[in-house]
């Protein structure tokens, strides 16, 4: 598959000349993942990353007076789901085996925007959160510095690596982990206009993780007690492996392999 052009920093004159203290550690958060920082877009780009309100976004070219695609943690959506979402009934923290105020320390080997590593870590999971893809690691970080900004102590429980969660997992000495969690990217067959304007746009830039199953094998290495693997409905089981059980929501399936000592 040819991957689609890494979506560059597009930034404006002033912030090039005078750039805030965010402006700066964006810059370099960037460049240090390959990003390239540039005022004039390449003519074939079809989405780029700009800081609009001190926020990092990432923009549909195609759109682009509407908002763009941010982690935001401090969202009313997240908190939303934190103050009235199921606890550790939901059925991600069920899956993981979370309970209340129990430490847990849970590696999200495909984070993305970070929403069900946030669903954990409000829940009191820590959270190492290990992504490969350069623009989504970007928009991490820029999440985390915001939380840490209203809610420091939340924030403290997020680890963020930009690396190949498969390479990272296999290095580490076995069960370093209470659990892994791994939402790879799945092709949806509906319309696109139906699937997420986030998601839209992270298939527009990744495409569909086709290794995800060698995330499987890795992330058992890693876990001590479990691996939970979050897929649509109708998806076939990843890497064809029968979970020990399997968790259902109104659209997902969370398949949960448990590891035996
Ligand atoms: C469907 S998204 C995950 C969405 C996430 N669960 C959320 O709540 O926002 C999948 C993400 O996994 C990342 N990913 C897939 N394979 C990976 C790997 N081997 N190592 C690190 N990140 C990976 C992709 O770059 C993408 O950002």
């Amino acid at each position: 598959m040819v991957m689609p052009e890494l979506p560059v920093l597009l930034l404006g004159a002033e912030q090039v000349s005078t750039p805030s203290a965010t402006e700066s550690q964006l810059i370099s958060l960037a460049q240090s993942v390959g990003v390239r920082a540039i005022t004039e877009l390449p003519a074939a780009a079809e989405l780029a990353l700009v800081i609009r309100d001190d926020t990092l976004q990432l923009l549909d070219l195609a759109e682009p007076k509407s908002s763009g695609v941010m982690v935001d943690f401090l969202s009313g959506q997240s908190q939303y789901r934190r103050n009235h979402g199921g606890g550790s009934k939901e059925p991600v923290a069920k899956a993981i085996g979370l309970k209340n105020n129990q430490p847990m320390t849970v590696l999200d080997a495909t984070p993305g925007l970070g929403r069900d590593a946030f669903v954990l870590a409000a829940l009191g999971a820590s959270v190492i959160m290990i992504e490969r893809s350069p623009v989504a690691y970007l928009l991490l970080s820029d999440g985390l510095r915001r939380l840490a900004l209203a809610e420091p102590e939340l924030a403290r429980q997020f680890v963020l690596y930009h690396a190949n969660s498969c390479d990272y997992m296999q290095q580490l000495a076995p069960g370093s982990v209470d659990a892994v969690y791994l939402d790879p990217m799945f092709p949806h067959r509906k319309k696109s206009a139906l699937v997420k304007k986030e998601m839209r746009l992270f298939q527009v830039m990744l495409g569909p993780d086709e290794d995800a199953d060698l995330l499987l094998p890795a992330a058992r290495h890693a876990a001590a007690k479990r691996v939970v693997v979050k897929r649509p409905n109708s998806a076939p089981l990843l890497a064809g492996q029968k979970p020990s059980m399997a968790i259902s929501s109104k659209k997902h399936r969370f398949d949960v392999y448990i590891n035996t000592p």
